[in-house]
């Protein structure tokens, strides 16, 4: 399939969403996912929401924040953070407390990764029982991922990249280091985050357009990571793309 026919519709198809524009793409998505959580609260009384970092969601977040729907019924927590404290910069637990716990959304519950500890390894199993108590399935799982192939926290070339993917133990949460990271991560391992009613993947822009198309070509899982999620037939991934 050729890059340009990637996304050529606006049309669903396979999954696949492609916007004209950030801002029709954060609109259609943030809609979407308030119905989600709604439908749930109304279901369960509670809805779970599982949010990525990096720079990619903040407008979706903003956009959600404003959204009626009764947050204090809802649980937010992460796809992965890296190992600092929240008054960090890099912090995604500081993005997402800024960007969707404000407004109306702040009466949401948030549950964070970072435990304070020295290292994620320290502080794997505090974070492991974090995140063992939540209600599942999760609602919505929302992923990004890097240039590298990478989502979540699952990177080319970690370490722990296996444990992550396939944990032996059950474990939530698997402790990450990477090279040409600059902070070691806590991810919540693959069944996970396959544990969720929704599964979306969100991107931007050409580059990224074309790591997917590249991971969609066969290739180890480790080499290009976010295969893991493109690969499995436990949840269907939906796929929102805009330039
Ligand atoms: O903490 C993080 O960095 C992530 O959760 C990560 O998996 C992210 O989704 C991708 O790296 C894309 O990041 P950008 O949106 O910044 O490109």
């Amino acid at each position: 399939m050729s890059v340009d026919g990637f996304f050529d519709s606006d049309a669903p198809r396979d999954g696949r969403r492609s916007f004209a524009s950030t801002e029709a793409l954060v609109e259609a998505l943030a809609g979407s996912l308030a119905a989600r959580l709604r439908g749930a609260i109304a279901a369960r009384g509670s809805a779970t929401l599982v949010v990525s970092g990096g720079r990619t969601p903040e407008a979706l977040f903003r956009q959600m924040a404003d959204l009626p729907l009764d947050w204090a019924a809802v649980t937010v927590t992460l796809a992965d953070e890296r190992w600092v404290p929240p008054d960090d910069p890099d912090s995604n637990e500081a993005l997402v407390r800024r960007s969707l716990l404000a407004g109306p959304a702040a009466a949401a519950r948030f549950v964070g990764l970072y435990t304070g500890a020295d290292t994620p390894e320290a502080g794997q199993d505090a974070c492991d029982a974090r995140i063992r108590a939540l209600p599942r399935p999760f609602d919505v799982v929302l992923l990004g991922m890097g240039e590298d192939g990478h989502t979540a926290s699952f990177f080319p070339g970690a370490a722990n990249l296996a444990a992550a993917l396939s944990p032996a133990d059950g474990r939530t949460v698997q402790a990450i280091r990477a090279p040409g990271i600059r902070q070691p991560r806590m991810t919540l391992t693959l069944p996970t985050l396959l544990d969720t009613q929704r599964l979306l993947l969100l991107i931007t822009g050409d580059a990224k357009r074309r790591t997917l198309e590249q991971a969609e070509a066969d290739g180890p899982v480790e080499a290009m990571p976010v295969r893991s999620v493109l690969r499995q037939d436990r949840v269907p991934l939906e796929i929102f793309w805009a330039p």
